[in-house]
């Protein structure tokens, strides 16, 4: 049965601390082999979804199977199958890289090579470092080591490449496309839209507690009701409004960024050209003009809305 079964497997999760709703029904399904990306802002629910999927929480309902057991009753025989990245490392400040690593294998059944995994994951010179000593990405690398280390069939990443410099954040992207083409899977969250689009086979959008959106990005970025945007680039501070005056009604233009535009609605082969010739008419170089889908962070904002959250 655990065979056929999702590697994760969530129906109507709910999980309340006093006054605050973490989870309020959270359906998922992460298929064996791929990697779905828990998209969400500050306080949707994420790390709590992972930590009960991780056996770490209690659900107060719902349905929770990952790799077909349940994890809070069959914690021992599913641990040694799950490898955890939680947020913020884990480790005792005292103990030295290598010792840390050679502590966790030597709790699973067939360990990878510790060594050839610090030299991996660029950790070989730091090896006898005590873990505070270490600089919060290496921090950040061992305890992806440490999820690793086990050969796990599913790993769990909470915001692994969080903080993480651009040549750390390459490679873990590379050791997670690593993995799943050796055919582990992976839970990750992240805030990176890119890291979502670059690593995930599906993205899903919590909000709230809630899947809000859940499909490949792909999917979740094509255009709705025939919508797309019309961007270009130029000068900044153009009259926008004189432009929207041009354009028939119904369609929106925005600086996003200075001499950034972006013009949406139904665009079509007449809008191209009233854009371009109210360019022209001003004397404006519309630059890298092109038609375009909506962002995922477009998306993620449409669906989450644009306020902070606290
Ligand atoms: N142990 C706890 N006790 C009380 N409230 C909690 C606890 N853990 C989480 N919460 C609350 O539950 C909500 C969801 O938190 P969670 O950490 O799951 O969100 P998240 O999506 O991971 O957020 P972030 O992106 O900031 O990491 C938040 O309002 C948080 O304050």
């Amino acid at each position: 049965m655990s065979n056929e079964s999702p590697a994760v497997l969530l129906r109507g999760l709910e999980k309340r601390f006093g006054d605050t709703t973490a989870v309020a029904g959270l359906d998922l399904s992460v298929p064996r082999g791929s990697v779905l990306a828990l998209l969400g802002p500050n306080g949707a629910g994420k790390t709590t979804t992972v930590e009960i999927c991780e056996g770490f929480q209690r659900p107060d309902r719902g349905e929770v199977r990952v790799l077909g057991l349940d994890p809070h009753t069959q914690g021992e025989q599913l641990r040694p199958r799950i490898g955890v990245m939680p947020q913020g490392g884990g480790a005792y400040p005292g103990v030295r890289t290598e010792e840390m690593l050679h502590l966790v294998a030597a709790c699973t059944a067939n360990p990878l090579d510790p060594a050839w995994l610090l030299e991996m994951l660029g950790l070989e010179s730091v090896r006898r470092t005590s873990y505070k000593r270490l600089s919060g990405g290496q921090q950040q690398r061992l305890s992806l080591a440490c999820a690793l280390i086990g050969r796990p069939e599913l790993v769990f990443l909470d915001e692994p490449t969080a903080g993480l410099d651009p040549q750390a954040r390459r490679l873990v992207w590379e050791l997670v496309a690593a993995l799943r083409r050796d055919g582990v899977s992976v839970l990750l969250t992240t805030h990176l839209m890119d890291e979502a689009e670059a690593l995930a086979d599906r993205v899903v959008i919590v909000d709230h507690g809630r899947a809000v959106a859940d499909g490949t990005a792909e999917e979740l970025t094509a255009p709705a009701d025939g919508k797309q945007e019309l961007r270009f680039r130029s000068q900044t501070g153009l009259d926008l409004d004189l432009l929207l005056a041009a354009l028939p009604e119904g369609y929106t233009a925005d600086e996003l960024r200075p001499g950034d535009y972006v013009v949406r609605g139904e665009i079509n082969p007449q809008v191209v050209s009233t854009v371009t010739a109210w360019c022209a008419q001003h004397s404006v170089l519309a630059q890298e003009l092109r038609v375009t889908r909506r962002s995922l962070e477009d998306v993620f904002l449409d669906l989450t809305g644009r306020e902070l959250r606290s």
